[in-house]
């Protein structure tokens, strides 16, 4: 077993590189199955556990992927005889993988992909992608946990998404690049991993206008190639050293950030008493002596997003009085609150809302993670927690951070992650976490 060992009191200074974006690369990696000719460069790829799932899904369509991550590369040949399923084995390891199903179903007329199922932050149903790809004129089916779809060839239409779901977009936007005629979609997510979606696929051949905006409008075209695509900076993980940097009264550049990207967050900085400058070499923090509290909401992007709502909670907390915060966008993203409650945290939860009070004096605890964001939130509380905070389940951590805790040590942190056996508990708290 691994853990992150804390001691908290450090302030972070400096600077940190921030790595492509997970939530971009993974329907990236999904589109490249569209490119029936040519080979596929992307640049800027994560080294995450998420990308190795992924490229594990692609392999065992029939794709050949090369990721070389020391440059950051992934050379992706898509132009042998592909297979249309995709299997519980990976699927049921990660829910992105459900994006191969909309480019599977438009390149080769069928796709049978594993039901992802819920997961610890809700219950997230496919629903809408399916009515989106029916639209289109596929016929599913659902039988021994697997969903399957078939379409001759799939037909422009016009589709309304009830919620702007980040998946459904991307699916039958994917689906919808190969099918005769025009598709327009209404209503769809307008997330920068939406637009570096249709950035891609629009060098691949595909004719997709309208990203960034509330409605898309694709004009279905035969076929698509390979190209060249560096991914997206990841706004999540920049946005989490930024809560780092306020959290800890640091003074942090997060090199080429990009400002556009995390317009709710940045305000939110502000009202709470950190600095925020818009530098030429990136986005500065500077956290103030006292946090102030807020109220927050998540919501679809444009909105405050809910991959930072576990990372913001540890800001509202430690700053002065009472803070909301109010998760409309999946319905159990409070389990790292369980957690920090044995880090002295107080708060009540009413419905999709929790109150905090603050100023939280943060004690140092052993606390495990329930899921990617929650175990970047625990990591955050321990850098101003009295003592040492151990953090266990770090699996979840690496399907979306890249070497956290170096990052976090190279800002000043007093971080280590170790091996330990799982009664190794005097080790650990002798450990002397500098290095
Ligand atoms: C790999 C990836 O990019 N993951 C992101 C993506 O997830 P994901 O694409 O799964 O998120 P969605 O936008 O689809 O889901 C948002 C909400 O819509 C609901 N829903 C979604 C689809 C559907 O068919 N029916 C339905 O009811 C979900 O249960 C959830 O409550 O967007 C989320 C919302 O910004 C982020 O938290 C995730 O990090
Ligand atoms: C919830 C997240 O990812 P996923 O949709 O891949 O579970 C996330 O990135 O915070």
């Amino acid at each position: 077993m691994e853990k992150i060992i804390v001691h908290g009191g450090n302030r972070l200074t400096g600077v940190v590189h921030i790595e492509g974006a997970k939530n971009a690369v993974l329907p990236i990696l999904a589109a490249s199955i569209l490119g029936e000719e040519g080979i596929t460069h992307l640049a800027n790829v994560p080294v995450l556990s998420d990308v190795y799932t992924m490229n594990k899904v692609l392999r065992f369509l029939n794709l050949s992927v090369d990721f070389d991550e020391a440059k950051r590369e992934v050379t992706i040949d898509a132009t042998k005889q592909l297979s249309s399923e995709a299997p519980f084995e990976y699927v049921s390891k990660m829910r992105a993988s459900i994006v191969v199903m909309g480019p599977l179903l438009a390149r080769l007329g069928h796709a049978r992909v594993a039901l992802p199922g819920g997961c610890a932050i809700g219950t997230r149903p496919i629903d809408l992608h399916l009515k989106g790809l029916e639209a289109l004129g596929a016929r599913i089916e659902q039988h021994d946990g697997y969903i399957e779809a078939f379409a001759d060839r799939l037909k422009g239409a016009h589709i309304y998404l009830d919620f702007p779901s980040v998946g459904a977009t991307q699916n039958i936007l994917m689906a919808a690049c190969l099918a005769e005629g025009t598709t327009v979609i209404d209503n769809v997510a307008r997330e920068p991993e939406i637009v570096d979606l249709a950035n891609i696929l629009n060098k691949m051949g595909a004719h997709v206008r309208g990203a960034g905006t509330e409605t898309l409008r694709i004009d279905g075209v035969a076929t698509m190639h390979g190209t060249e695509h560096s991914v997206v900076q990841d706004r999540i993980e920049a946005g989490t050293f930024m809560v780092g940097a306020a959290l800890t009264h640091g003074n942090v550049l997060i090199q080429d950030g990009i400002v556009e990207h995390n317009k709710p967050l940045i305000s939110k900085l502000q009202e709470m008493g950190a600095q925020v400058i818009d530098e030429p070499a990136g986005i500065r923090v500077i956290g103030p002596d006292r946090l102030q509290a807020t109220d927050v909401k998540t919501l679809p992007y444009p909105g405050f997003p809910t991959d930072m709502q576990p990372q913001m909670t540890i800001l509202q907390l430690a700053a002065e009085g009472t803070s909301t915060m109010t998760e409309t966008v999946f319905e159990n993203r409070f389990m790292h609150l369980e957690e920090l409650r044995r880090m002295n945290a107080k708060y009540q939860v009413n419905g999709r809302t929790v109150v905090m009070h603050g100023p939280t004096d943060f004690n140092g605890a052993e606390v495990a993670a329930t899921d990617l964001r929650a175990a970047a939130a625990l990591v955050l509380a321990g850098l101003v927690a009295d003592g040492y905070t151990q953090v266990t389940n770090l699996k979840y951590l690496d399907r979306g951070y890249y070497d956290f805790h170096k990052k976090l040590a190279a800002l000043g942190a007093e971080i280590k992650r170790v091996s330990v056996a799982d009664d190794d508990t005097v080790v650990l708290k002798n450990a002397h976490v500098n290095n």
